[in-house]
């Protein structure tokens, strides 16, 4: 539960993104729900299961580059990682206009300067721009999220992706579509946030050149 963490471990660990991403936390919470952002039962864990669980991504990324969010939803890893990785430049793809009007008002009232909203599937946008990051949270397996995924993403850029602790069986489904786009073998990370909290799962894999 939220309430049990400490405001000034957050406010540590965000640093200069804190006001930022607690911001982004408090439009949640007050309008999260009647948005059809998050589910009623999602208000008092909107730290934890969300915020925290899509910084834990952030460890895993370079300073800068062209990142690519697919599926970004409510914002989620996306917004997070605008804040935190300032010098990135950030495409947030997500189907859903909805979804994408809430997008393009959180950009607007966090003040970030370094993202870009496009509304569409991933796919329609494989011939459009190449990224040195594809990131995306809880969008689709592993098999059919590379196929939309690894279109976008230039030789030596990366896939890092949060996923469940069950992604090592999503490897083997996925292998074709890993090979015809030369990745590297997956690596399984663990990633941590604050203590006592429980890590995530992050699987990375590199475009080789
Ligand atoms: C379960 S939600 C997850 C949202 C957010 N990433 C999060 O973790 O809260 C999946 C999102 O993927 C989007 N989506 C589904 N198919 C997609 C596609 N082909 N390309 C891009 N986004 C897609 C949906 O519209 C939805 O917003």
């Amino acid at each position: 539960m939220d309430e049990a963490l400490d405001q000034d471990a957050l406010r540590a660990y965000f640093g200069d993104a804190y006001p930022q991403v607690s911001q982004f936390a408090a439009e949640l919470a007050s309008q999260g729900e009647v948005r059809g952002m998050i589910g009623p039962r999602e208000i008092d864990k909107i730290w934890e299961r969300h915020i925290l669980n899509s910084a834990a991504i952030v460890q895993f990324l370079p300073a800068q580059g062209t990142f690519v969010d697919i599926g970004s939803g409510a914002g989620l890893p996306g917004l997070v990682i605008a804040a935190m990785r300032p010098a990135a430049s950030l495409v947030l793809i997500e189907p859903m206009e909805r979804r994408c009007i809430w997008l393009v008002e959180m950009v607007e009232t966090l003040g970030l300067t370094n993202v870009e909203v496009k509304r569409g599937r991933a796919e329609e946008f494989h011939d459009a721009f190449e990224a040195d990051v594809v990131t995306s949270r809880a969008v689709a397996a592993l098999e059919k999220l590379a196929r939309w995924s690894l279109p976008l993403l230039a030789p030596g850029g990366e896939l890092v992706i949060l996923k469940g602790r069950s992604v090592a069986a999503e490897i083997e489904p996925a292998r074709k579509v890993l090979k015809k786009f030369k990745m590297s073998e997956p690596e399984i990370l663990e990633a941590a946030t604050l203590p006592g909290l429980e890590s995530t799962t992050v699987l990375r894999s590199r475009r080789k050149g």
